[in-house]
């Protein structure tokens, strides 16, 4: 759209200068400049308009001179006129004028201009054909004619040889009728060249697009208007009637306002489109233009109005006589010429003079009638007197008026010099207007190009925006779907999390519920391991109250050896009662009186064992014995070492702590012997470097069931530290070997009685208890241990006596009628602390190592069987004994046998 309207800038640009070419000596300046503003259609409109309004004008022109000659001339002129219309004679040339006037040889006639009398001699030339206008060279013989702008007044100037005045009115009006004829008839042809052109253009414009539509109606119109006017132009050369004339020339008028109307519309519409300031200047230079137009205008008429004033004068200062003479012959001249006049529009075929002459001309015919008039009664003596008094006053009035022609002159120069710098001022301003026009246009183009361009590259840019942008539809259309799906999703989210804090809050509540529980459980749980202990504490003084044999675990940590193997741990200790041992069918849990592990001192196991010390104290037989794999810690358990001593060293010391204690209220005797039984032979250990054979060594059990070793070395001991020493020298006695599985494997059954006889200071009582502590020989493999010959043979013999050990455990477990205790020495050792009167303490070690786990479930299994045994103890008291023995006493005096039962059995 900005293209073509630039290029219609452009082509509007180009006519209007070839228009201004074009229109140059046409003076319609105005209508060029709006012309120049117009675009090509309203322009081509201004050119038809224009030239309608140039070909109008010129009619009027004539229509006006044809008017006035037609009222100046007299009644009989009008008749001939009307008749001569249907003579058909035509003066053709100037010739027959000149002929039809009666007047001498035109060529002796006034003087032209020389542009106006060359075109009266081309008109002429071309109009008839003959060589009959006025030659160049015959200028000036008008005898001081002063009409040299009068155009042919020349022919008015004939009358310089002899016509009348009225003639010679007659003739140039004539002449002025052929020439607007003439001018008449190139008009119409002119218009009908117009009329195929507009023809041509209009076809031309019909097949343009819509936007064109408007000119072409315009061109129809124009068209219509021009075959109107065709048709009236024709109509005037055959119709003489002045009022149709006058009716034609209205309705022009008006179709000519209307017109008019139409151009300044379509010019609104323009300016507005022109620029503010481009329109500004241009009404400044329209209103500047119209005023200097209607100066000029105002002088040119000042002008004629002076020169017609001049050409009266001299028209009154010719000779009174040639006026007479001429009036004299002008009835019969102007008869003459009514005869021989035509039809006026026939005359105006011939005519060649201009518009402005026939103005010049027509000045005041009244002023002519009247000298016609006066000129028609010099037979009148009197007239003549007048006459010439007239003729004095005219001379005087001619000196007058030649001053004033004079005066007049130079006004007319002054004016032409006005004249000529207004129009020279004019064209100046319209030239500046014009270079302002074309650079504004030039600048126009140029900031329309490069807003072309713009608008080129911002149509590319928005093209790519606008690909962007439906590709951006898309990403929004899908990030909508997104969105709304993520809001969906947000909301459930929300949703959930509205749950979930719900649900964190009852959690929290839960978990402080739960913490409260805990802590509730932990004391419950701290409660109920008290009371469970307690239950247990209780359960085993009501066990060991009952008689039951208590039994005690330990569990030792793991050796290098174990380690070294790959053994991992499998027993575990749950409380202080309670062991889990990971067997391969399962967990095995075990429930004993009292689980040690690994860590806890000998002085914590002390502590569980002190009572049983209490009890020999306190007259009891009491027995501490271990239990258990060789290795596994039982010798550690009842003898210990130098830094941590076990049971034995400690219970002695507590012995005689307990005596020390007890000293004034009773007296402590204490005795101790140690034997082993080594492959299943009893050696007293306190024998000792004694020279001489050993006293044979025999089992025996008192009434009581007590057991004793008849033969044994007994010592005294007073002090511990005397007890501890005895009690090394007997362990120096001991068999001992290097195993796999212990470099100082006990290789017999260690037996360490101390009986205490507590003689009470009050009374005579005496109270006999045993404290007897037994370091079995532990059960082994042979292939685990490694054991030579001979440390087989002692293992053949640990194991056959640990087997009837364990006969007699399980017989006195099931609470069997018969008990082997005879199949054994060991067991015949352990009778009265193995369901005898004995409060019996075992200690079962294990290793906690896979590698012995099966010889340590063997052992807790052999444990829980002991466990179930049940004692029955009771207090070794001298009173009783008495009692016994008086009653034998008794039956000896009575010649009675003693009971043999009553009597220390020895087996
Ligand atoms: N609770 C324990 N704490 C530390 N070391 C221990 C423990 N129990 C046993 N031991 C160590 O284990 C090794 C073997 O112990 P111990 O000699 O008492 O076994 P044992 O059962 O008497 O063997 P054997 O039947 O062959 O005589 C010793 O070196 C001992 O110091």
């Amino acid at each position: 759209m900005m293209r073509g309207k630039r290029q219609g800038f452009a082509i509007e640009r180009a006519l209007v200068q070839a228009n201004i070419d074009a229109w140059e000596n046409t003076g319609s300046a105005k209508t060029l400049r709006r012309i120049k503003d117009r675009p090509e259609n309203i322009r081509s409109l201004y050119e038809q308009v224009a030239n309608l309004d140039c070909m109008l004008t010129s009619l009027e022109t004539q229509i006006e001179v044809i008017t006035s000659v037609h009222s100046s001339l007299p009644k009989e002129f009008h008749d001939t006129f009307h008749d001569s219309g249907t003579s058909g004679h035509e003066p053709d040339s100037l010739e027959a004028i000149h002929t039809l006037v009666g007047g001498p040889n035109p060529s002796s006639g006034g003087k032209l201009p020389p542009q106006q009398s060359r075109k009266n001699h081309s008109q002429c030339q071309g109009d008839s054909g003959e060589g009959e206008c006025c030659p160049e060279g015959d200028e000036g013989r008008g005898g001081g004619n002063v009409s040299n702008n009068v155009g042919c007044s020349n022919i008015v100037g004939i009358g310089g040889g002899g016509p009348t005045r009225g003639i010679s009115e007659a003739g140039v009006l004539l002449h002025l009728e052929r020439c607007a004829h003439r001018q008449t008839r190139r008009a119409l042809h002119d218009l009908k060249e117009r009329h195929e052109h507009l023809l041509e253009e209009h076809k031309q414009q019909r097949s343009q697009p819509v936007r064109t539509r408007l000119a072409g109606s315009v061109l129809e119109s124009l068209q219509q208007e021009l075959e109107a006017g065709l048709m009236s132009l024709e109509s005037l050369s055959s119709v003489a009637s002045t009022d149709r004339l006058i009716d034609e020339l209205k309705v022009r008028e008006m179709t000519i306002s209307q017109l008019r109307v139409r151009v300044l519309q379509l010019e609104k519409d323009r300016m507005d489109k022109v620029p503010v300031d481009a329109a500004r200047e241009n009404n400044r230079l329209n209103v500047q233009l119209i005023h200097m137009e209607r100066a000029r205008d105002e002088l040119t008429l000042q002008n004629f109005t002076l020169k017609s004033r001049l050409s009266h004068v001299a028209n009154n200062i010719h000779d009174p006589a040639a006026t007479y003479q001429i009036t004299k012959e002008t009835p019969l001249s102007i008869k003459d010429h009514h005869n021989k006049c035509v039809d006026p529009t026939m005359k105006l075929n011939d005519t060649s003079l201009s518009i402005k002459d026939h103005h010049i001309i027509s000045i005041d015919p009244t002023i002519k009638l009247n000298d016609i008039g006066k000129e028609t009664s010099v037979d009148d003596p009197d007239v003549v007197k007048i006459l010439r008094k007239s003729t004095y006053k005219v001379t005087e009035e001619t000196q007058i008026m030649k001053e004033l022609c004079k005066e007049y002159e130079a006004k007319e120069l002054e004016y032409k010099m006005k004249i000529s710098d207004l129009e020279n001022e004019k064209r100046n301003l319209h030239n500046s207007s014009c270079e302002r026009h074309d650079r504004c246009i030039r600048e126009l183009e140029e900031l329309l190009e490069r807003s072309h361009q713009k608008l080129e590259s911002s149509n590319r840019f928005l093209e790519h925006k606008e690909e962007e942008l439906n590709m951006l539809k898309l990403d929004v259309d899908a990030l909508t779907e997104e969105n709304t799906r993520l809001k969906q999703s947000l909301n459930e989210v929300i949703s959930q999390k509205q749950e979930q804090e719900v649900l964190l809050g009852s959690m929290r509540r839960t978990e402080d519920t739960l913490k409260k529980k805990a802590e509730e459980n932990r004391l419950l749980a701290e409660d109920f391991n008290r009371e469970r202990v307690l239950r247990k504490k209780y359960y085993n003084q009501i066990e060991e109250m009952k008689g039951k044999i208590r039994v005690f675990c330990r569990l030792r940590p793991v050796n290098e050896s174990e380690r070294r193997r790959g053994g991992e741990l499998v027993a575990t200790v749950e409380d202080q009662y309670s062991l889990d041992f990971a067997t391969p069918r399962g967990h095995k849990s075990f429930v004993f009186d009292r689980v040690f592990e690994g860590h806890e001192s000998q002085e914590t196991v002390f502590q569980d064992t002190n009572a049983l010390v209490q009890s020999a104290m306190d007259g009891y037989n009491t027995t501490i014995m271990a239990y258990g794999q060789t290795g596994s810690g039982k010798t550690y358990t009842m003898i210990g070492s130098q830094n941590e001593p076990g049971i034995a060293p400690r219970a002695f010391t507590r012995l005689f702590e307990l005596s020390e204690e007890g000293k004034s209220r009773q007296e402590v005797l204490i005795h101790c012997y140690m034997l082993e039984l080594y492959n299943d032979r009893l050696i007293d250990l306190l024998r000792g470097h004694c020279n001489g054979e050993a006293e044979k060594l025999e089992i025996k059990r008192d009434k009581r069931g007590s057991v004793h070793v008849q033969g044994a070395t007994i010592r005294h001991v007073n002090t511990a530290q005397h007890l501890q020493s005895v009690f090394q020298e007997g362990l120096s006695h001991r068999h001992t070997a290097c195993t796999n599985m212990n470099a100082e494997s006990s290789r017999s059954h260690l037996l360490v009685v101390v009986s205490l006889t507590i003689s009470s200071r009050q009374n005579a009582s005496v109270l006999r208890g045993k404290l007897t502590l037994v370091d079995l020989a532990g059960s082994e493999r042979s292939h685990k241990s490694g054991a030579a010959a001979e440390t087989l043979k002692e293992a053949n013999s640990i194991n056959k006596s640990l087997s009837a050990l364990g006969d007699v455990i399980a017989a006195l477990s099931s609470e069997a009628a018969f008990v082997p205790y005879r199949n054994s020495k060991l067991t015949m050792l352990l009778q009265d602390s193995l369901g005898g009167n004995a409060k019996t303490l075992l200690f079962v070690n294990i290793s906690p190592s896979s590698y012995n786990a099966e010889e340590s479930i063997v052992s807790l299994m052999y444990a829980s069987r002991i466990k179930q045994i049940t004692n029955n103890a009771s207090k070794n008291t001298d009173n009783k004994e008495i009692s016994r023995l008086k009653a034998i006493i008794s039956k000896l005096r009575r010649g009675e046998e003693p009971e043999d039962d009553s009597l220390l059995t020895v087996y």
